[in-house]
C-alpha cells in the first residue's frame, strides 16, 4: 500500500470518521438557554418565518449555509460509483467551503431513478439553504439538472464541475496566455472531454475571446465533427467542420491543451506535436492526462497545470466555489449569473499578480511565489482570495440585478 493511501485513509478515519461536523452557535447550559432554543421559545421565530420566509435569514443558519449535493455519476475523474461512494468529495467540498470562506456546508448524496426524481429531490429541500452546490454529476445529464433547479429554485444553484471549473480555467488560461506572449482569440485549442467541465469551460473560454471554430473537443470516440449523428445538444455546439478525426490530427500545431477527461489520456509523443510555447491544463482528477514530470521532460517551454495540489498551478474549482457562494449569499443573489462568474474570473487573475503574502509561502512550502510558469494561478490559501473575489461577485450581483441586498458586506 503506497504512503499516500495509507495516509489518506488514516486521515479521513482517524481519530473521528469523516471530514466535517455539526457545533452549536448559542449557548445550551441551562434550562433557560434550552426555554429560548427549543419548546417553547422556538415557536417564536417559527411563526415569524411563517409570516414573511425572509425572516428565515434573521432567525436560521440558512444565510450561511450551503448545500454540496452529488448523484455520484462522475466522482472526480473516478467515474459512476454511485453515490454514497461520492460522499468523502461531498464532505471534503463541505470542508472547503467552510476552511476558505467560513461557509456551513452539509454533504448530501441522493440515490435515484431517473433525472425527474432528481430535479424534485433537490427542488424540495432547497429552500432550507442559502445556495445549492451540484458537484460530480455527470453529463448530459448536469445539464438538463441544473436548468431545472435554476428555474425552480429562489437560492442560487451553481454547478461546480461545470461553472467553478471554467471560472478557474479562464483565470489561469488568460494568465498563462499573457505569459506565453500569445492571446485567446488567435489560440488553437484542443479540449480533451466532452462533458460537464469540457462544454462549460469552452463556452466560457469562447465568452472571454476564443473562437468557437478553432477549438477542437474529443470524447471517447474522437474528434466532435459536423458529420457525426451521435452527437448530445451540448455536443453539437462544439461539433467542428473538419477531417481530423484523432488528438494527433488535432494536437498537431496546437497553443492549448484543456484535458477534462481522465487519466494518461495525452500521450507524450502527442504532446510533442503542440505550437511552441504551448499551455497544458491536464485538469483530471486526481491523476491527470499527463504528468507533469513527463510533460516537462518532453517540452521545456510549455506552461503545466494540473488539478492536484502537489505540483505548481493548481487549476481546480476550489479557488472559486467557496468565494462566488460567499459573495452571492452575502447579498441573498437569487443566482449565479455570467456577470458574477466574469467578475471572479477577474478577480483570481489579479490576485495571482500580487506579491503572495508570507503565510502563503509557509503554507506552499516555497521560497517564493511570482507570476511566472509556475505560478499562473493564486494557491487556495491565500487569504485575500475570500475577500477579493466575494466583493467583486456581490457587486456584480448588485449591478446585474440579481441581489436582495443592495450594500455588499465589507469584509476588511
Ligand atoms: N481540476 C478541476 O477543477 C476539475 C477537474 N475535473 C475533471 O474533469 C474530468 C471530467 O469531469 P466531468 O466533466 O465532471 O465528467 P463528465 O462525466 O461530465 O464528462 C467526462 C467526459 O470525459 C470524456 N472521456 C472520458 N474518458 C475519455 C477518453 N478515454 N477519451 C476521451 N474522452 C474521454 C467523456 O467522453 P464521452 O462523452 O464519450 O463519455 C466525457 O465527455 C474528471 O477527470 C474530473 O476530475 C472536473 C471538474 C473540475
Ligand atoms: C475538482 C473537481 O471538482 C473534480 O475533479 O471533479
Ligand atoms: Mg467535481
Amino acid at each position: 500500500m503506497s504512503d499516500l493511501r495509507q495516509r489518506a485513509l488514516d486521515y479521513h478515519a482517524k481519530p473521528t470518521p469523516g471530514k466535517i461536523r455539526v457545533e452549536l452557535s448559542k449557548p445550551a447550559e441551562s434550562v433557560d438557554d434550552l426555554a429560548l432554543a427549543y419548546s417553547p421559545g422556538v415557536a417564536e421565530p417559527v411563526k415569524e418565518i411563517a409570516d414573511d420566509p425572509a425572516a428565515a435569514y434573521q432567525y436560521t443558519a440558512k444565510g450561511n449555509l450551503v448545500a454540496v449535493i452529488s448523484n455520484g455519476t462522475a466522482i472526480l475523474g473516478l467515474g459512476n460509483l454511485g453515490p454514497l461512494a461520492s460522499k468523502p468529495v461531498m464532505e471534503g467540498k463541505a470542508f472547503l467551503f467552510k476552511r476558505f470562506a467560513g461557509l456551513d456546508a452539509i454533504d448530501i448524496e441522493v440515490k435515484h431513478r431517473t433525472t425527474e426524481e432528481f430535479i424534485n429531490t433537490v427542488a424540495n429541500i432547497a429552500d432550507t439553504f442559502g445556495g445549492i452546490n451540484l458537484e460530480d454529476i455527470k453529463a448530459p445529464e448536469c445539464f438538463e439538472i441544473e436548468r431545472a433547479l435554476v428555474e425552480r429554485c429562489k437560492v442560487p444553484v451553481f454547478h461546480d464541475d461545470q461553472h467553478g471549473t471554467a471560472i478557474v480555467t479562464a483565470a489561469g488560461m488568460l494568465n498563462a496566455l499573457e505569459i506565453q506572449g500569445k492571446n485567446l482569440e488567435d489560440a488553437k485549442i484542443v479540449c480533451l472531454g466532452a462533458g460537464a467541465a469540457a462544454v462549460a469551460c469552452m463556452e466560457l473560454l469562447i465568452k472571454c475571446g476564443a473562437q468557437r471554430e478553432r477549438i477542437y473537443m474529443l470524447d471517447r470516440k474522437g474528434v466532435i465533427h459536423t458529420r457525426r449523428d451521435d452527437l448530445t445538444e451540448h455536443k453539437m455546439l462544439f461539433a467542428n467542420n473538419t477531417d481530423k478525426r484523432t488528438l494527433d490530427d488535432v494536437m498537431e500545431g496546437a497553443d492549448i491543451f484543456v484535458g477534462v477527461s481522465g487519466p494518461d489520456l495525452l500521450p507524450p509523443e502527442t504532446l510533442a506535436l503542440m505550437a511552441p510555447n504551448p499551455i497544458v491544463f491536464a485538469c483530471s482528477n486526481p491523476d491527470p492526462e499527463i504528468r507533469p514530470e513527463l510533460a516537462h521532460e518532453i517540452r521545456d517551454d510549455l506552461i503545466m497545470a494540473t488539478g492536484r495540489s502537489d505540483y505548481p498551478n493548481q487549476v481546480n474549482n476550489v479557488l472559486c466555489f467557496p468565494f462566488i457562494f460567499r459573495g452571492a449569499l452575502d447579498v441573498r443573489a437569487s443566482q449565479i449569473n455570467d456577470e458574477m462568474k466574469v467578475a471572479a474570473v477577474e478577480a483570481i487573475r489579479a490576485v495571482s499578480k500580487e506579491p503572495v503574502p508570507e503565510e502563503v509561502l509557509k503554507a506552499s512550502k516555497s521560497d517564493s511565489l511570482v507570476f511566472g510558469k509556475e505560478y499562473i494561478i493564486p494557491k487556495p490559501m491565500d487569504p485575500r482570495l475570500c475577500s477579493r473575489i466575494a466583493t467583486a461577485v456581490a457587486k456584480a450581483a448588485i449591478e446585474s440585478g440579481v441581489a436582495g441586498l443592495e450594500t455588499p458586506p465589507d469584509y476588511a
